[in-house]
């Protein structure tokens, strides 16, 4: 028999609030159980092959002095993932997380050995400053190429995926990308990335004002500011999110930089909302605007701003403890427990 979505619904609040527990006492879990369970339509929800993705590129905005650390870090922190010794590595191999990492225009040839998965648009984007961050082909192949990774990682039998990046420069991309989309004064939108102090901030939020200005033509369209602002990394992983969504996945989201890239992929499609776990609030300043705005609820707040993919990676455990508890607690009428007093 094929039950109604109001039937499903009911029957896993039912399930949920006939646990051996006060009604609601697991708190947030409750609802990532509700969740993941409708998005699989199922009263025995399961998470399979759980993977996380770094998508690394470099930006040319980086020159304009936005950033703390030097451009050549994006690619040596990829050389780094790939040697397993990044924050990344260590929580995804803590939870036994998949971890692939690649290259979405990372300004590097990498030959050795170990290399990223080769997704290459180009050796990183323009400054927008005063030109377009890519251009409208290079734009699409960041979407083609998303949903391409993201169906390879489907076949693996993976049903709930990351999505993290690297990029020097990319918190600066990411404050433009979110002030256009959700009509914010840019001010409200930047903060310190990797570490500026209060004279280099000034100095970014001048940076951003003045490309946007040269941008003023630039509408809403979410494609046209992904293009007009970039980076490569950031509309892959857009392309990407909207895929796992057409799979059915259970998006995990990291932090402002990947919240940037669901919010352009939600103005794309308003319903991949309902398969997102928001996985850590960051510390960077647009990051709390940006979730409230989304009405998102983040799993955790550990002043965590480092990106790479790592709130989804501390925040997973939880994800499965949600689940856990769903499937396997007992019920007040299986332990024989009293329920609540009138
Ligand atoms: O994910 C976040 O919330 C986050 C906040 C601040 C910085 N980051 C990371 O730092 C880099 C961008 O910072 P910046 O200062 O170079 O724009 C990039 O590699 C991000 O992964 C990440
Ligand atoms: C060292 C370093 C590691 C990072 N991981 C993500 N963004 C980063 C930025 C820097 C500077």
């Amino acid at each position: 028999m094929v039950m109604s979505q109001t039937d499903l619904e009911a029957q896993i609040q039912q399930k949920i609030d006939f646990k051996t527990k006060p009604a609601g006492s697991l708190g947030m879990l409750e609802h990532i159980a509700f969740q993941i369970a409708n998005v699989q339509q199922t009263l025995s929800p399961e998470l399979s092959k759980p993977h996380i993705v770094v998508f690394a590129g470099s930006h040319g905005i980086a020159k304009e002095g936005v950033s703390a650390y030097p451009a050549e870090v994006t690619a040596q922190m990829v050389l780094n993932f790939l040697n397993g010794g990044a924050a990344i590595n260590v929580f995804a191999r803590q939870h036994e997380i998949e971890l692939v990492i690649l290259d979405a225009g990372v300004d590097f040839v990498f030959e050795n050995d170990k290399k990223p998965v080769d997704a290459k648009v180009g050796f990183g984007t323009q400054s927008f400053l005063a030109a377009e961050a890519m251009t409208a082909e290079q734009c699409a192949e960041c979407f083609t190429s998303g949903a391409a990774i993201v169906k390879d990682i489907r076949e693996t039998g993976c049903n709930v995926i990351g999505f993290g990046e690297m990029g020097i420069g990319n918190t600066s991309s990411a404050a433009v990308i979110m002030s256009k989309l959700l009509d914010l004064p840019i001010a409200e939108c930047v903060g310190k990335g990797t570490g500026l102090d209060a004279t280099q901030l000034e100095n970014k939020l001048s940076v951003l004002q003045n490309a946007l200005t040269f941008h003023e033509q630039v509408g809403n369209d979410p494609m046209q500011i992904l293009r007009t602002f970039g980076g490569f990394e950031i509309a892959m992983m857009c392309g990407a999110m909207l895929e796992a969504h057409r799979q059915n996945m259970i998006v995990l989201v990291d932090g402002f930089i990947a919240s940037v890239a669901f919010l352009a992929a939600f103005k794309m499609n308003n319903k991949i909302i309902e398969n997102a776990v928001f996985c850590h609030q960051s510390d960077e300043k647009g990051h709390r605007l940006l979730l409230q705005k989304l009405n998102a609820n983040p799993v955790l707040q550990l002043n965590m701003r480092l990106g790479e993919g790592t709130g989804c990676a501390v925040a997973y455990p939880l994800i499965k403890s949600a689940v856990a508890f769903f499937n396997e607690m007992a019920s007040f009428d299986s332990a024989q427990v009293s329920q609540k007093t009138a």
